[in-house]
């Protein structure tokens, strides 16, 4: 039985095609008002776990997954022993830094010295401001952290940026990217290593099949 972990969010609807134009049919788990957590596949020979972004490498990792969909921009925030197989191509967007219209600051390197930086991917940020020899004060949100220099919390922002309409429509430009982000399907390295090449000829067939995104509209 082969178990993948699946992201909630915004990657899911791409992720259930993928695996089904790779013929793992998972589509169970885009059916209004499913709040199973575990469920089969349509053939009954795998099945998907269906976690939070965040928790997909964490499943993979500890094994309780052999593969699993998740943002790269998660992979890069919190590292863990996974094996990167694929990139899948859709759920793409910039790790960027972003200021408000206003502010006189169009390059990271230039915000003031012990600034605050408000991010829910406060490695990432750490990691960016430290190669840039840029002291800042870092202050982890979880989410709509726009509202950071909206309200005065902070300088600037390290956020995801996908349209940019979050961004404009509070008022915030983007002023350098940290990297692109797409979906990666990873793998527990050991269940990899054993596999009898059930694994790898699913890890292929996903490789080989290119699908069309889910237009945002409808995603
Ligand atoms: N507009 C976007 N905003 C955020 N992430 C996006 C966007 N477009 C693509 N992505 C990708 O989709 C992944 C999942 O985004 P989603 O918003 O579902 O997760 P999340 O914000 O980590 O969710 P949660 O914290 O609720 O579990 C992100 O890690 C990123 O790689
Ligand atoms: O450029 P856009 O297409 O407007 O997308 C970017 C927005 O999407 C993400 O937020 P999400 O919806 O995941 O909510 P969050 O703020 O709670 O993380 C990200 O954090 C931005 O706020």
């Amino acid at each position: 039985m082969i178990t993948v972990a699946l992201a909630k969010g915004a990657l899911l609807k791409d992720s259930v095609r993928r695996f089904a134009a790779a013929g793992l049919d998972f589509a169970a788990v885009l059916e209004p008002g499913n709040r199973q957590l575990m469920v089969p596949s349509a053939c009954g020979t795998a099945r998907a776990l269906l976690v939070r972004n965040a928790d997909v490498p964490v499943y993979v990792a500890y094994g309780q997954a052999q593969l699993g969909v998740v943002g790269y921009d998660v992979l890069r925030e919190q590292p863990l022993p996974v094996a990167q197989l694929v990139d899948l191509g859709f759920g793409g967007c910039r790790m960027s830094v972003a200021v408000k219209a206003s502010s006189p600051y169009r390059r990271a390197a230039d915000l003031p010295a012990h600034c605050r930086i408000a991010s829910k991917f406060t490695r990432c940020a750490e990691a960016y401001f430290e190669a840039l020899d840029l002291p800042v004060e870092l202050i982890h949100l979880a989410g709509s952290v726009e509202l950071g220099p909206i309200t005065g919390m902070s300088e600037a922002i390290v956020d995801l940026v996908a349209t940019g309409r979050t961004l404009e429509e509070n008022g915030l430009v983007a002023i350098e990217d940290l990297f692109h982000s797409t979906a990666r399907l990873v793998g527990h390295p050991l269940a990899l290593r054993l596999d009898g090449g059930e694994l790898q000829a699913i890890v292929d067939r996903i490789a080989a099949v290119s699908v069309a995104p889910v237009p945002a509209a409808v995603a």
